[in-house]
């Protein structure tokens, strides 16, 4: 069947009712499900076949409360469905999706939406919660009161989605009735929306007053000023503890995989350019950072099970004094958080944020946020600089190094904040967070794993991808021009990348950076991970005498001291090396003036900030 023909039907409903979930069931897709609001902030098509064989359009759409929008995604949701979006004809039916266990707030949508005049079919999704919650809901009553059929769905089984699709075939063999024009007049004050609501509640559902009772109770702690703060950092401290502690194992098997096959290439192959850049540029370079995905996975599995069980908006309602105390709207938490993932989402999260100075802020200082592509940076330096010792019998102190690392991302972020809603305060407006608290729920296994080897597929297509290739690059530049006949010295100092280090050289020497990192970290502009496996390429061909150089973390704890080592770390607290995250600033910010004050103030931080570091440390270890 041919696009222009098939129906097509737009999924509408209130942020973290399930409509991803939904949608995803419905057309095999995967698209980000968490349990929190805000998540999807793009209209997302896809397509359905039912069980009769039926084909259909679905549009995923950002979650809205009303069909006045008071955000960027609002607006997409409502242009979609209203038929304002440029080039797209209204929707063929609403696919409304109310979360069952809150129908007092989820219904007053549907009511709205009957206004736009488009037929609707109504979804009680999360119905296996409903039921656990001793609610009983009369679909029939609740159909006849509506005026549109209503089905139930659990989008998180697989067979979860049956009465819906049985739902579309009868709708879609008996022809949809044709959109009527909207009536916009019709759309019901605030009040005369809530008597209605409560009015067919009363008639079709029963509930069970002590259906609130776990969430209530638990909260109750998790959300007591004190002892919910001491739990926010004990999980964040855990967490890193964690990302060392669990991954040593599996980290020292790739790297011995890793180091095995080096000197297996190099000992099967003559010497020559061509074992050079295998076993120099792409073993040592992208082995390098491939180690790192055991610490990656570990970070993405205490996420997903922090958004999937409900936790993180829990932690966002703690932060929210904080956050306003330096200009913040608490709305900045969730693209904030999304930040510590990938800078790129998150900035495109900011979307659900009305106020574009809010947003602005927000955009400012999403990059600050450690993303995981510092990760292998950090852990790097770590290993080979910081002692593994407890601390106080109870944390070991490169877990603390790397919390403390995070946390300065995090405090930088609210004194850029601070200053930066200072300047404007004459039109400065405090919003105060109000963000619906979702029932916790065990997280589920079958999304952390899918969660999990997806993360661990864009991480090894990155090595395998943009690093490798800028890998091969890197050699390249790094071997040639070869040294003229005769030259003793090391020949990479007379090639392209190893004259232009030294010809960058003095501008970081005040960092203590040497020509190798300055060669190392030009690629790493693309990403960060990059200076890990071009520091990795640059060692491995100035290695000295034969053989191949030694894992790079030895080597650069031979060779670095412990100021250049820490002004590093720092640089890359702050550097905006990340193509990608200038990129989607330009998009959301909409223009190059955005982009430029973004990368000229984070390079002027991260100079200033690993000068005074590299300052501090050679006056404190007293050289
Ligand atoms: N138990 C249960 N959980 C569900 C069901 N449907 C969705 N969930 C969970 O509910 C949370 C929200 O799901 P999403 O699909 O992200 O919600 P959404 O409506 O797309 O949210 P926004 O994109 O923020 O508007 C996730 O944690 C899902 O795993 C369901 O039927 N039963
Ligand atoms: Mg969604």
């Amino acid at each position: 069947m041919s696009s222009t023909s098939a129906p097509r039907l737009a999924l509408l409903g209130n942020p973290n009712c399930g409509k991803t979930a939904l949608f995803n069931l419905l057309t095999g897709t995967r698209q980000k499900v968490a349990n929190y609001a805000g998540v999807t902030v793009e209209r997302k098509a896809g397509w359905i076949t039912t069980p009769q064989g039926r084909q259909a359009q679905v549009l995923d759409l950002p979650g809205t409360y009303s069909l006045v929008p008071l955000s960027h995604d609002e607006t997409i949701t409502h242009d979609v469905v209203t038929g304002r979006q440029a080039g797209e004809a209204r929707p063929d039916l609403l696919v409304c999706v109310a979360d069952a266990t809150h129908l007092q707030l989820n219904l007053r949508l549907v009511l709205e939406a009957q206004a736009l005049g488009v037929p609707m079919v109504l979804v009680l999704n999360m119905f296996d919660v409903a039921q656990a919650q001793g609610l009983s809901i009369d679909t029939a009553r609740l159909s006849a009161a509506l005026g549109m059929p209503v089905v139930t769905a659990i989008s998180v089984r697989k067979d979860g989605a049956l009465a819906l699709l049985a739902q579309l075939d009868a709708l879609l063999s008996s022809g949809l009735p044709p959109a009527q024009p909207a009536r916009d007049a019709d759309i019901p004050g605030p009040d005369a929306l809530n008597a209605r609501v409560c009015a067919i509640l009363a008639d079709a559902v029963q509930t069970d007053a002590s259906r609130w009772a776990f969430t209530d109770r638990v909260d109750r702690w998790v959300l007591h000023p004190l002892w919910g703060m001491v739990l926010l950092v004990g999980v964040l401290l855990f967490m890193f503890q964690a990302v060392f502690a669990w991954a040593a194992l599996p980290m020292d098997a790739i790297e011995a995989g890793v180091g095995w096959l080096g000197e297996q290439v190099a000992a099967r192959m003559a010497d020559g350019p061509l074992r050079s850049l295998l076993v120099d540029g792409v073993i040592a370079g992208v082995g390098g950072v491939l180690v790192f995905l055991p610490q990656i996975l570990i970070l993405f599995f205490f996420i997903f099970l922090l958004e999937d069980s409900g936790y993180l908006p829990r932690a966002a309602f703690l932060m929210d004094r904080l956050m306003g105390t330096v200009g913040l709207s608490g709305r900045s938490f969730i693209p904030l958080l999304s930040s510590f993932a990938c800078a790129v989402p998150g900035i495109m999260a900011t979307r659900t944020i009305s106020h574009w100075r809010d947003r602005w802020l927000t955009i400012l200082i999403a990059p600050l946020m450690t993303c995981s592509a510092r990760l292998p940076v950090y852990a790097l330096l770590i290993a080979a600089f910081i002692p593994d010792r407890s601390v106080a019998g109870l944390f070991n102190l490169q877990g603390l190094v790397l919390f403390a690392l995070y946390l300065a991302g995090i405090l930088s972020a609210m004194a850029v904040a601070f200053i930066v809603s200072r300047r404007g305060q004459a039109q400065g407006r405090q919003t105060p967070l109000l963000m619906e608290l979702p029932a916790y729920r065990f997280p589920s296994a079958r999304n952390i794993a899918r969660g999990l080897w997806e993360r661990g597929w864009i991480f090894v297509r990155r090595v395998g991808g943009i690093i490798l290739a800028l890998m091969v690059l890197l050699w390249f530049l790094s071997s040639y021009p070869a040294p003229p006949d005769g030259f003793t010295g090391n020949a990479i100092e007379m090639s392209l990348a190893g004259r232009l280090g030294h010809l960058l050289a003095p501008l970081f020497a005040p960092l203590g950076f040497d020509w190798r990192i300055v060669v190392a970290l030009i690629p790493a502009m693309a990403a960060r991970e990059v200076v890990v496996a071009a520091l990795g390429t640059v060692y491995a061909l100035s290695a000295t005498g034969d053989g191949v150089a030694g894992a790079l973390g030895a080597v650069v704890a031979d060779q670095w001291s412990l100021a250049t080592a820490l002004s590093l770390l720092v640089w890359f607290v702050y550097a905006p090396q990340c193509i990608a995250t200038l990129a989607a600033v330009r998009r959301e910010a909409g223009g190059w003036k955005s982009t430029a004050i973004v990368t000229a103030y984070l390079f002027a931080l991260a100079y200033a900030a690993a000068w005074i570091t590299y300052r501090i440390t050679l006056l404190w270890s007293g050289s």
